[in-house]
């Protein structure tokens, strides 16, 4: 269960289709958690990823299931399954409400890599978004802190958003699944449990 830190605790929050999740996102959250002190960091599946073209590849549970697998050994890391719950587009307007009403004390840093902060104009409501939590932007790919900055005085002139640049690892679920698909290997690109998982359940082939 989330929330075992103290009320007032800075919480970092990462959404994702995670179809499957892999050392990318563990490693930026764990880069986030450490440079903004963060208690915890709560990751969060998409039920119904709003931005994807298809579906996702992997039910849910599967998803969920796959997240939990990673998480497992890290005692500030957390899965939850608030959007699946949730009939419908999987909107993070919708989750930052719910949380805030659930957790009113809890400070929540939203975090997201370069690429989904170039695309936040089309997100539903996105304006909302920095009045329910702080953003924290992470580098991903050809990241250009100038660029980003421009970007956050556009859409959000009054406020801060925050700027972190990770150790780049260009892993991305759409390899993953195109390595599988192809019949290569994925061993280093998931935790090992994640792997064996997948492995194991013929998963994406
Ligand atoms: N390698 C990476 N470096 C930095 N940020 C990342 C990286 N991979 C994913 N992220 C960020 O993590 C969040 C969740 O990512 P998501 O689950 O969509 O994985 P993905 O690898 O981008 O998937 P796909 O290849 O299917 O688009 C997004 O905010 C995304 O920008
Ligand atoms: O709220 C929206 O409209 C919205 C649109 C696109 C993406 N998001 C969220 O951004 C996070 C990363 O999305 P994705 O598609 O890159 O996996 C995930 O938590 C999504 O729910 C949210």
């Amino acid at each position: 269960m989330p929330g075992n830190s103290p009320a007032s605790s800075k919480i970092g929050l990462l959404g994702g289709t995670f179809d499957p999740i892999h050392l990318a996102h563990l490693r930026l959250a764990e880069e986030v958690r450490e440079a903004l002190g963060l208690a915890e960091v709560w990751f969060i599946p998409a039920g119904v990823p709003p931005h994807k073209r298809a579906e996702p590849h992997l039910p849910f549970e599967e998803r969920l299931r796959l997240v939990e697998l990673a998480l497992q050994d890290h005692p500030a890391f957390r899965a939850l399954d608030i959007e699946g719950r949730r009939p419908g587009p999987s909107y993070t307007v919708d989750t930052l409400l719910e949380l805030r009403s659930r957790y009113p004390e809890r400070r929540f840093y939203f975090i997201l890599g370069w690429d989904a902060f170039l695309e936040i104009e089309s997100w539903h409501e996105y304006r909302r978004l920095p009045e329910l939590a702080h953003l924290v932007v992470v580098s991903r790919g050809d990241f250009s802190s100038a660029e980003a900055r421009k970007q956050a005085q556009r859409l959000f002139p009054n406020h801060r958003v925050h700027f972190l640049r990770v150790t780049r690892l260009d892993i991305s679920s759409t390899e993953i699944r195109r390595r599988r698909r192809a019949g290569l290997s994925i061993r280093y690109l998931v935790p090992e449990a994640v792997f064996r998982r997948i492995e194991e359940a013929g998963l994406y082939l």
